[in-house]
């Protein structure tokens, strides 16, 4: 199958490229960005030299429809909502990395994104892809919206137990994320300079993130019950990586086994979960560069709140290679094709 990216110049995009370029079923036919036009792949990243000699192309609606058949947007929120729907129409597969197509009530974007929403079809049409809680539903799909990074990593810790019935919904859902520089993208911007977040730690967008929504939809949707959450993201001196600590309050004491147990039992056929012991928490360097997301949990027994770490690189399951896992889905391949690649370590 061909491929195109709009938003090929930024990281999302090169992660994209990086993985598409290593899976077997498809290849790239066309990259397209808005400012580096023209210009070749190479110069914007030196480092695919000798490996891929594509250019990065303007947006041109009839040659994308004429080149390929599947179109992955990672492009800032506001423009997919515009771009991707004639192409749907078209019956192009269309993947979509931006937030334009998550929240299903548009009223909700209107409210956290400032902006006019996507049309209600669209909403309704888009397939949200988290492939390890709604993988049917994607396989059946042919537009997919793909999560936001801090609510792969927190929903995918919270699911198992929202599910089981032992969660005391009368408290906030509590989540604490930390994230690398890259998940503000590649455009240049003042917080994330060298000077600025290196040895540096800080809070920011407290009470007022876009991802709040989108994870009180989906707990919602999984757990039966409206929930509101409480999520307080930090920016941390390194590149990639999300780690989210979830604080649920539980009904009753429950042995740290049995909680074990029950996320093993959910995610014993997910390839790309990892449910780790209690005395072997995941840190972000676990997942680098890969799809894993891998959780680990501790229940604190005097006051039966679980704690969950959730980790993911943002840039992988966060962005590209679920977006990649979710193409899978959609065309029927197996999920992991492209997608077998040990994390990088240290
Ligand atoms: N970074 C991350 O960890 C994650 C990002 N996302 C989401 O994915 C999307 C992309 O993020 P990211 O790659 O980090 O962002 P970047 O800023 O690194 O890249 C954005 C890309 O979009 C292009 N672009 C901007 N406006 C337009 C336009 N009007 N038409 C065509 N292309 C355009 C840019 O090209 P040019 O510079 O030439 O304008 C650039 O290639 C965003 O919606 C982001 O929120 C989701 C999960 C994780
Ligand atoms: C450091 C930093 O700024 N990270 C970004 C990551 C969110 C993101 O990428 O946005 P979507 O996944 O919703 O598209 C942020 O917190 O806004």
């Amino acid at each position: 199958m061909k491929v195109g990216i709009i938003g090929a110049s930024g990281y999302g995009g090169v992660e994209l490229i990086r993985n598409l370029y290593q899976h077997p079923n498809v290849s790239l036919e066309l990259l397209v960005s808005s400012s580096t036009q023209g210009e070749q792949l190479t110069a914007q990243f030196p480092h695919l030299h000798g490996i891929l000699a594509l250019p990065l192309d303007g947006f041109d609606e009839n040659e994308i429809r004429s080149q390929v058949d599947i179109l992955f947007f990672t492009t800032p929120a506001g423009v997919a909502k515009e771009l991707a729907p004639s192409f749907v129409e078209k019956g192009i597969q269309c993947i979509d990395l931006s937030g334009d197509f998550r929240l299903k009530r548009g009223s909700l974007y209107k409210e956290w994104y400032k902006d006019t929403p996507a049309p209600k079809e669209y909403l309704d049409l888009a397939t949200y892809g988290l492939p390890e809680l709604y993988r049917d539903k994607i396989g059946k799909s042919t537009f997919i919206s793909n999560p936001g990074c801090y609510p792969t990593a927190a929903l995918l810790g919270m699911a198992p137990v929202l599910q089981s019935g032992l969660v005391n919904f009368s408290m906030p859902l509590i989540i604490d994320g930390k994230t690398g520089v890259s998940g503000a993208g590649r455009k240049p911007a003042k917080g994330m300079m060298f000077s600025e977040a290196n040895e540096n730690t800080k809070a920011y967008k407290l009470g007022g993130h876009r991802h709040v929504p989108e994870m009180e939809q989906i707990a919602a949707d999984i757990s039966g019950m409206d929930s509101p959450v409480i999520f307080n993201p930090h920016l941390v001196p390194m590149t990639r990586g999300i780690l989210c600590t979830i604080y649920i309050q539980l009904h009753e004491t429950i042995k740290h086994g049995e909680v074990n147990q029950l996320y093993e039992n959910f995610y014993q056929d997910d390839y790309f979960v990892r449910v780790r012991t209690e005395n072997n928490l995941p840190a972000t360097k676990d997942v680098y560069g890969t799809n894993f997301c891998d959780i680990g949990i501790s229940i604190d027994q005097r006051t039966n709140v679980l704690s969950v770490i959730s980790v993911i690189d943002n840039l992988t399951k966060g962005a590209a290679t679920q977006a990649i896992q979710n193409m899978n889905l959609v065309n029927g391949w197996n999920e992991q094709t492209g997608l077998d690649v040990v994390p990088v370590y240290p």
